[in-house]
């Protein structure tokens, strides 16, 4: 069964299309990569996914119903929701605070009911921190609750914004280049991370990332982007051996080599 569809999907900005044209199936429950060299239009694709972005043609299915017009707020509660390829957290906030931000959308505290301090928002407060502590011990951060988001290490933060993300229930989760900046001891424990969020969370997963060793061991499918065109998908034995893969690949090397 497909949870997220996206038909025909295009963005120009001004003179220039970002993503031309892209069309992709994401099955329940899968993980998808989307690849690509360097200004391929990957984060578009995932700027448009949650209404960042407007498209200027084409359309975005969560399980059947089009996205297109929608807020980032009302993507979000629909069912996705991100992590950022530049670290967003709040850096002066803790860890434990963080995850309840991402909780927030659940919860039915008006200001009011906060304000007046109402038994029943108390309650519902303390159920959210419960929950938001399991979160934390599940991605392994609780040790670092009440530490400030800033304080932690790089690999870490990476986690909390997963944590955070997590904690907003999603059906979709998309991560932007979750391994970036990570050492291979980290990488590996996120690589088992996701694979366990697919399966305990009931989540599908949709990465972006230049990891190709995570990439090609991690996805079920794989999606390949080079100047807004898809250029190839398929099984990461297809696309490990693809000709237009290596060469958009390839080439971008030996640009840089230049
Ligand atoms: N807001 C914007 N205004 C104008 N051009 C943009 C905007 N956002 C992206 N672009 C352009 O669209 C193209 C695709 O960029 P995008 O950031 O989506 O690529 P990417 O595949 O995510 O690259 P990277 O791997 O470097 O993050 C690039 O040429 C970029 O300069």
């Amino acid at each position: 069964m497909n949870v997220l569809e996206v038909k025909n999907l295009t963005k120009q900005f001004g003179g220039l299309t970002a993503t031309n044209d892209i069309t992709m199936t994401v099955e329940k429950n899968s993980i998808t990569a989307v690849i690509g060299p360097n200004g391929a239009g990957k984060t578009t694709f995932f700027n448009m996914i949650t209404a960042v972005y407007k498209p200027t043609s084409g359309d975005i299915l969560l399980n059947g119903h089009s996205l297109v017009g929608l807020k980032p707020h009302e993507v979000s509660k629909f069912g996705i929701t991100r992590t950022f390829q530049n670290i967003r957290l709040f850096n002066e906030q803790t860890v434990i605070d963080n995850v309840l931000i991402g909780m927030h959308q659940h919860l039915k505290a008006h200001w009011v009911g906060t304000l007046l301090r109402l038994p029943s928002i108390r309650l519902e407060e303390e159920k959210a921190k419960v929950q938001a502590y399991k979160i934390l011990k599940y991605v392994g951060l609780e040790d670092y609750v009440n530490e400030n988001a800033g304080n932690l290490a790089y690999g870490a933060q990476r986690r909390l914004e997963i944590a955070r993300a997590i904690a907003a229930r999603p059906k979709v989760l998309l991560l932007d280049e979750p391994a970036a900046g990570m050492n291979p001891k980290e990488t590996k424990k996120l690589t088992d991370l996701i694979h366990d969020m697919r399966t305990r969370l009931d989540v599908t997963i949709v990465l972006i990332e230049h990891d190709m060793k995570l990439v090609m061991e991690i996805s079920d499918y794989i999606y390949v982007l080079d100047h807004g065109e898809l250029i190839a998908q398929g099984k990461p034995d297809e696309i490990r051996n693809n000709q237009r893969v290596i060469e958009a690949y390839l080439g971008k090397v030996a640009a840089e080599n230049d």
